[in-house]
């Protein structure tokens, strides 16, 4: 068995939140603290932080610090909430600290309390994600994945990359196909560099590669993650993902989604109703400082798009794998009844 590391997106010193910038690496690793609710609006708003699960996270800590600064907890709570709007796990770890407060009332203890607890469960979420998944992975296999879903977007070790990292560590003669992710580039910048601090065999491709690649046969299989499922078993991640679920059909690949049961939304029946989020195009045109494009064109920049069920191979949970997902696997998988 390999030994790997673990690296963490936050630390809790003293009360205070400290986050890695994520929009500084892979050239710097930057600590950034954050003392006040405005600071966490900003850190998630501005994507210092990103990755459904971790947003979920340093939202729970922001709920506790923006009531410890005698913020009242709706205007917290609506505040937190307006800072990024597709990936539901954000509303469901809001949901969850609003529900201690409502029950408790302004007790920080047990509020910090829960924090702590829903980043050490997605933390736990993981590591049997990964036992689930890394199951489904080969011996010896050619990985793609999209955008970041390792230990930077959660509380540690990820959802897709966490399968990846199992794998590696359970010996598995793995080589990891990165997508870049334009434009924001968490493959590129975040998912290559985690992969390098595992020492774990990789190449970065541009997104537009995937389709040559599996067309060539240097890929067996395909992992993402997930910012929100819907309960007929859409999903949303980032842009990109629906391209790669048709590549995949196409080229008879499977495509497997890396989810914790925090990125279901039982509230909602199918994909067509998952907020998406849309921002700035300046971030197409601008690669960072540096103009791509010229200023005076239009952009789209959709965030995220969305994978209808039946292109999903399976999906893998912390409580097991849904095959062929559908909503009578969904609510039987989780014991919900039909509504
Ligand atoms: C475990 S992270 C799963 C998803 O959140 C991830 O694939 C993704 O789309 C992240 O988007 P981002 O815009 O970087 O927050």
């Amino acid at each position: 068995m390999r030994k790997l590391k673990d690296i963490k997106p936050l630390e809790l010193k003293d009360d205070v939140l400290y986050v890695i910038n994520q929009l500084k690496l892979p050239h710097e690793l930057v600590w950034e603290k954050l003392e006040t609710l405005a600071d966490y609006e900003k850190a998630i708003k501005d994507m210092i932080v990103r990755g459904a699960p971790l947003i979920g996270i340093v939202g729970a800590y922001g709920f506790y610090t923006g009531i410890k600064e005698g913020i009242d907890y709706i205007q917290v709570y609506e505040r937190l909430k307006q800072t990024r709007p597709t990936a539901v796990n954000l509303f469901w770890a809001l949901d969850r600290m609003k529900s201690i407060y409502e029950k408790y009332g302004n007790d920080l203890n047990l509020l910090l309390k829960e924090a702590k607890r829903i980043e050490v469960e997605d933390y736990h979420a993981n590591r049997s994600i990964g036992g689930y998944g890394e199951v489904l992975i080969p011996k010896k296999a050619n990985i793609l994945t999209h955008c970041n879903t390792g230990a930077l977007a959660t509380a540690g070790w990820g959802t897709a990359l966490g399968i990846i990292r199992s794998a590696y560590e359970n010996d598995k003669d793995i080589t990891v196909y990165v997508d870049e992710t334009r434009p924001y580039l968490q493959g590129s910048r975040l998912t290559a560099w985690e992969l390098l601090q595992e020492g774990i065999p990789h190449y970065i491709i541009t997104d537009s590669s995937a389709g040559f690649l599996m067309k060539k046969g240097m890929i067996d299989v395909i992992v993402v993650g997930a910012d929100r499922i819907t309960l007929n078993g859409d999903v949303a991640n980032k842009i990109g993902t629906y391209s790669l679920s048709i590549l995949a059909k196409h080229h008879n690949i499977p495509f497997y989604v890396a989810a914790p049961s925090s990125s279901f939304d039982f509230n909602l029946e199918s994909g067509d109703e998952i907020p998406i989020e849309e921002r700035n195009e300046d971030e197409v045109k601008n690669c960072h400082c540096c103009k791509v494009a010229p200023q005076e064109s239009k952009a789209i920049n959709y965030s995220f798009d969305i994978t209808p069920a039946e292109n999903i191979t399976a999906i893998i949970t912390e409580k097991g794998i849904i095959e062929k997902p559908n909503k009578e696997k969904i609510l039987k998988f989780f014991g919900r009844k039909l509504s």
